[in-house]
């Protein structure tokens, strides 16, 4: 009888006052058509070429008209994937305020939130503390959160944090709570608002107290005596003893916080605070970030098994506590519930200087590709921010595939309390460095290894398995995170990104010929685009320097500006490029952040994808590989002022760089030699096309000729790549006059 009552209820409240509703963007209607009109005119460029190549006469024109088809087929191919976003674009809206008519409080499922962090000196102790404490603010029943913080880098520099931070937890969830604040992470919070009203000041000094002795302990490398208040604290401490190293411990489980058993200052239940260090040994493969995420997975069954999961980079704060209240609009719905797999919020960042000169929003690989992927089968998982239904690691949704241990099946029900005895044994035990022997995490169960993008690869994979998952933006980013301020360093990201991704292109969950088959084209082709980024640096690198050295040499290779020909290379190119900036703008990008990001995809294109590719080449031939090199996300203060203002950072001596360098000196000389051909009078019209991609390529590389020749700050182009780069084109402009 009650049950009924609910479920009527629940059907007339989903009609009057939905938890949310989703549409098609305007833009719709122009995307289909423009991929009509785009289409054909990729056709009749491949057919033109395809003519091109029939009547050549000489070699020259044979070789030079074969480099552009195949530049033009990769393009074509990787437009093609892009359309797999426009067809379907899509928005939702949520609204939290009906969801008390569905579902009480006391029914709110648990949460488990998982903190990736892996090296207490690139990933300093006390921004992963904020980035916890934000999350452990969030705006929810705090006895149905539990945080896990798995620490890769086995430092007693972090658990020491954390211990402090459970202290100040208990001051800074109430006062956030009853205060209604919105900033939870403390950083943010105390840099943003003045603190004068209620216990502020006095929070805020305690706040400033622990963060001193956080990074007075990171400084030294070790924690005072003094830092160290009890017998327990010092008996934790006592397990770094010698030989403990963070590729060789034994597993650490630290559970600082437990809602039964603590309570803030004003008496109400704190949420879980566990601290989890796998156990590490050389002798067994722990598949960086996936294997830490499939440790926490089978840590919390046995702790608290929560039936969503949320995954959390440590740079990620919470930047808005209703959150998980937004998500649950759709968790709720018992329409969408049954495939659902996961709920993604887009990544955002902090800090980006106004015109993203590093294009790091990457504002269509978070923002507007996932909103096209959400009209189909839904999103890529990204890594952070997402809130995963627990039973998604465990096979299709109508196959299910659980483990032998009964503990860590997702429908499990924890009945004894976290600090039990036979809880943290069983803990310690799946956190073990052998346990995955012989098992199927990592294939079958968990997040996937394989590939050193193991979000993207799981993502594909669970969509591969029949579930479907959603995009969801909220005008205030629900998280922020920090983002490489160095080219350097958001060029190596990207080339770890693109060797997970070849990783798998090249396994047996190839988006296109496995991927389609089971969620559709579309979706294939969506995978597709990220999974092939790499190739990107062939049409790049040939449009970089094939025409501007044929106009070296006198040689025309595009056609004559008054033929017809000509108005569709305009078209195409004109035509993706406007295309690209409207999606952009439409996303709340500016003008000048678009032109940085067209500029970064081609600084990409030589340097990160092309340097990606070849590491990905050396991994396969089984030759030395770096694995995971995580993102620095120490800023150093003078590297930070340049990136406020605008200037490219290159500093180190890259080979990465070199390619760049050599294509600005490539483009150079090939105006030179425009100009001297124009004043020596000869006709243009044959080479105009050559002229105008050279200036292209030389406004775009502004900023290296400033790093190259007259800066002189220490994040200028480092003398070294300036004489290899002069070399190597000088070599490649001989080269091409010889030939
Ligand atoms: O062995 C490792 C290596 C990394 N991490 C953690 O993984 C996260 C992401 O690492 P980061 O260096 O910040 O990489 P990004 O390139 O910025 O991260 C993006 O790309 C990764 C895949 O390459 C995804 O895992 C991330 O979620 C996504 O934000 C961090 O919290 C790390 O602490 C581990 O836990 N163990
Ligand atoms: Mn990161």
């Amino acid at each position: 009888m009650r049950k009924n009552k609910t479920l009527t209820m629940s059907t007339t409240t989903t009609a009057a006052s939905p938890l949310h509703t989703t549409h098609l963007l305007r833009r719709t209607t122009f995307n289909r058509t423009f991929t009509l009109l785009y289409t054909t005119a990729i056709f009749t460029l491949l057919h033109h070429h395809l003519l091109t190549l029939h009547y050549s006469t000489t070699v020259t024109s044979a070789a030079t008209t074969t480099t552009f088809l195949i530049a033009d087929l990769i393009l074509a191919f990787m437009w093609t994937t892009t359309t797999a976003f426009r067809l379907y674009p899509t928005s939702r809206k949520v609204f939290p305020e009906n969801l008390e008519k569905v579902l009480e409080e006391k029914d709110f499922p648990a949460i488990d939130i998982f903190i990736c962090t892996a090296d207490p000196y690139k990933e300093p102790p006390m921004n992963v503390v904020n980035t916890a404490l934000s999350l452990m603010g969030y705006d929810y029943p705090p006895e149905k959160i539990s945080v896990y913080v798995s620490d890769d880098g086995g430092s007693e520099l972090t658990l020491f944090a954390f211990m402090e931070a459970a202290k100040f937890a208990k001051i800074w969830v109430p006062f956030c709570r009853d205060n209604n604040i919105v900033d939870r992470c403390p950083e943010v919070f105390f840099r943003l608002n003045d603190v004068a009203f209620s216990d502020g000041a006095k929070i805020k000094a305690m706040y400033e107290d622990m963060k001193l002795k956080v990074e007075n302990a990171v400084e030294r490398g070790q924690i005072s005596a003094e830092y160290i208040t009890n017998e327990d604290e010092r008996k934790t401490f006592d397990k770094w003893s010698q030989g403990f190293t963070r590729h060789d411990h034994p597993t650490v489980i630290q559970v600082l916080l437990e809602n039964e058993q603590e309570n803030d200052i004003k008496g109400h239940p704190m949420p879980n605070l566990i601290y989890v260090s796998r156990e590490k040994n050389k002798a067994s493969p722990h598949h960086f970030k996936a294997g830490a995420l499939n440790a926490l997975l089978r840590v919390s069954a046995v702790m608290t098994n929560a039936p969503i999961v949320l995954t959390q980079d440590c740079d990620m704060y919470s930047n808005d506590p209703k959150t998980p209240k937004r998500m649950l609009c759709f968790y709720a719905d018992q329409s969408i519930r049954y495939d659902l797999g996961y709920v993604q919020f887009p990544q955002r960042f902090h800090g980006i200087n106004g015109a993203d000169i590093y294009g790091s929003e990457y504002k269509r690989l978070y923002v507007i590709n996932p909103g096209g992927m959400d009209g189909l089968r839904g999103p890529c998982y990204v890594g952070s921010g997402c809130f995963f239904v627990r039973r998604v690691f465990f096979g299709g949704p109508s196959s299910p595939e659980f483990p032998k241990v009964s503990q860590l099946r997702p429908d499990h029900v924890v009945e004894k309390p976290i600090r039990s005895g036979k809880v943290l044994a069983l803990a310690h035990e799946v956190a073990g460095s052998n346990y995955e022997n012989g098992s199927v995490w990592g294939s079958k169960m968990g997040f996937r290894y394989g590939s050193l993008s193991e979000d993207f690869f799981t993502g594909l994979h669970q969509h591969c398995r029949g579930w479907r998952s959603l995009f969801f933006h909220p005008r205030r980013p629900a998280f922020l995170g920090d983002l490489p301020i160095s080219l350097y360093d958001a060029l190596n990201q990207n080339r770890r990104w693109c060797i997970g991704l070849l990783e798998v292109v090249f396994s047996k969950y190839n988006p296109l010929t496995f991927g389609s088959r089971f969620m559709g084209p579309l979706m294939g082709l969506a995978y597709a685009h990220n999974a092939f980024w790499p190739i990107w640096s062939i049409p790049i690198i040939i449009y970089s320097f094939v025409p501007q050295l044929a106009l070296l040499n006198r040689l025309s290779v595009f056609p004559e500006v008054t033929s017809i020909w000509f108005l569709l290379y305009v078209f195409l190119f004109l035509g993706a490029n406007i295309q690209d900036c409207l999606d952009f703008m439409l996303a709340h990008g500016t003008f000048q952040q678009w032109w940085n990001d067209q500029r970064m995809w081609l600084i990409r294109g030589l340097s990160s994808y092309f340097f990606g590719f070849v590491e990905f080449s050396i991994k396969r031939l089984g030759i030395a590989s770096k694995g995971f090199h995580v993102t620095s996300k120490v800023v150093d203060g003078e590297q930070s002022k340049r990136y406020d203002n605008g200037v490219f950072e290159f500093g180190v001596p890259s080979l990465m760089f070199i390619p760049l360098a050599t294509v600005a000196i490539v483009n150079a000389a090939a105006i030179a030699s425009g100009i001297v051909q124009i004043l020596m009078g000869r006709n243009m019209g044959g080479l105009f096309g050559q002229m105008g991609l050279a200036c292209f390529g030389a406004v775009n590389s502004w900023p290296i000729y400033e790093a190259m020749v007259w800066r002189s700050d220490k994040g200028k182009m480092p003398r070294v790549i300036t004489v290899i780069s002069t070399f190597v084109a000088l070599f490649l402009c001989t080269l091409v006059l010889v030939v």
